[in-house]
């Protein structure tokens, strides 16, 4: 579920290449066209190979700045967006901010997750609800029609609740709590405030508080995403995924764990470092993670460390990941395509945008996703992953190559067949390939 926050003042022109054209992608979807692809659509990928390094690194290298009196993330110098020189706007302080209110995001999202494992999943307690589509919804993401209606009363005592809960401890994070409580009626303003349609011009914020619904009451994965637009592009995208450790190697073991614990005592919330965050801006190459903050910790910028992408390029050693249902993307299609290419590990399955993460730091290589005829891809679900992806060094893309279009509305509008992330030039390419030559005789 994803909402659109519009923000306060109007756009300023977007001032840099795209990564994708200093990694000697295309600069835009137009230097593409021209080439055309199979039943008439218009093809942005090139028709030979490109080489087998990994569209890693930039000249525009931004590091790590940490002031004695202030805490910075980063100076993206040198390049793109890049602050320091020249005058031009380095989207810093955005960037702090959406890193802190994700971790505060992440913090309410975890106790409500761990609220809803304790219920009974039997009971349909916990605070779980069903959207229209009969995908659940959950107390962490509810909308301002359901909690201002009067069946929605106690529903918005308990959202009210959650987030006070969690305002309290804001200076852990860096931000100021409020002076008193809020209270419902300041929460439902701040939820109505989130009504932009998006679109090519203006500055607005994408929000998914709880992306991978599914996962999230599951107990499995999900992420909190958020991104800002610009003049229709992603300028800069943090991915808050709180089941999804620092390291790969925990993941096993925090799963048994936790559902181990979870039945036999009550979870304690990042009690231990089981979460991560990560962020990255168009344009400074570099992409970042930092633990979640757990319940006795303080945020600290010394905590992150730079992520990029995996140099494997062999198919043999690749892996791919894909969405759990295979009602969000066909499991067989993407089977084939893994065959034809070489690909030999079995499919990471994972809910959410943890995908987008696994690829930016080298967990996979290889995101694929093919929806059933007449989804259509909301810009919440996707904005924060691929600029995270782009800046650690990989390509995203649609099944024809083009870069995903954020300015069209709450859409991404004119996707073509699917969504390619890849750690490499090389792998995409031949995913790209191997869409082709599949997709007159598959199902979709
Ligand atoms: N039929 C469908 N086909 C493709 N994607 C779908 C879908 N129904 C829902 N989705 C999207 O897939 C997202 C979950 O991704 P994944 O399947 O990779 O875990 C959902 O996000 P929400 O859970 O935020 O609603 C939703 O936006
Ligand atoms: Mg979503």
């Amino acid at each position: 579920m994803g909402g659109l926050r519009l923000s306060a003042w109007a756009a300023a022109p977007s001032p840099c290449p795209s990564s994708a054209t200093a990694r000697g992608f295309p600069r835009s979807p137009s230097d593409w066209r021209g080439l055309r692809g199979r039943r008439g659509r218009s093809r942005c990928a090139p028709s030979s190979p490109p080489s087998a390094s990994p569209a890693l690194s930039l000249g525009a290298a931004g590091r790590l700045r940490v002031g004695a009196d202030r805490e910075w993330l980063w100076d993206c110098r040198g390049g793109g967006l890049g602050g320091g020189g020249g005058g031009k706007k380095d989207y810093a302080k955005e960037m702090e901010a959406a890193v802190r209110v994700v971790q505060v995001a992440c913090t309410l999202c975890q106790r409500v997750q761990d609220s809803l494992l304790l219920a009974d999943p039997g009971s349909g307690s916990g605070g779980v609800h069903s959207k229209l589509d009969r995908s659940p919804v959950t107390v962490a993401e509810e909308d301002d029609k359901t909690l201002s209606s009067s069946d929605g009363t106690a529903l918005l005592e308990s959202v009210v609740a959650a987030v006070n809960g969690c305002l309290v401890e804001a200076p852990k994070y860096g931000l100021r709590s409020p002076e008193k409580d809020l209270g419902p009626h300041d929460v439902l303003q701040a939820i109505r405030k989130c009504s932009s349609t998006g679109g090519p011009k203006g500055r607005f914020w994408v929000l998914d508080p709880v992306d991978g619904t599914l996962g999230f009451v599951r107990g499995d994965q999900y992420a909190i995403a958020l991104a800002l637009i610009e003049d229709g592009e992603v300028v800069l995208g943090v991915l808050g995924c709180p089941n999804y450790p620092m390291k790969k190697e925990w993941l096993n073991y925090h799963q048994r764990y936790y559902r181990l614990m979870s039945k036999v005592a009550p979870p304690t919330s990042g009690s231990w470092n089981k979460g991560c965050v990560m962020y990255a801006h168009k344009g400074c190459g570099q992409a970042w993670m930092q633990p979640l903050v757990h319940d006795f910790g303080m945020l600290s910028w010394h905590n992150s460390r730079e992520v990029q992408v995996s140099s494997v390029s062999d198919p043999v050693s690749a892996t791919f990941c894909e969405p759990v249902e295979k009602a969000n993307s066909s499991h067989s299609f993407t089977a084939g395509l893994a065959h034809s290419v070489g690909l030999r590990n079995q499919p990471l399955r994972v809910y959410s945008m943890v995908k987008y993460a696994a690829i930016a730091r080298g967990d996979a290589e290889i995101f694929m996703k093919f929806a059933r005829a007449g989804y259509k891809e909301k810009i919440w679900d996707h904005a924060a992953g691929v600029v995270i992806i782009q800046e650690a060094g990989g390509v995203v893309t649609d099944a024809g190559g083009c870069p995903l279009d954020f300015s069209r509305g709450v859409y991404l509008e004119g996707l073509d067949r699917g969504i390619i992330a890849c750690s490499g030039a090389l792998l995409h390419w031949r995913i790209l390939q191997a869409v082709d030559a599949s997709w007159n005789s598959s199902t979709l």
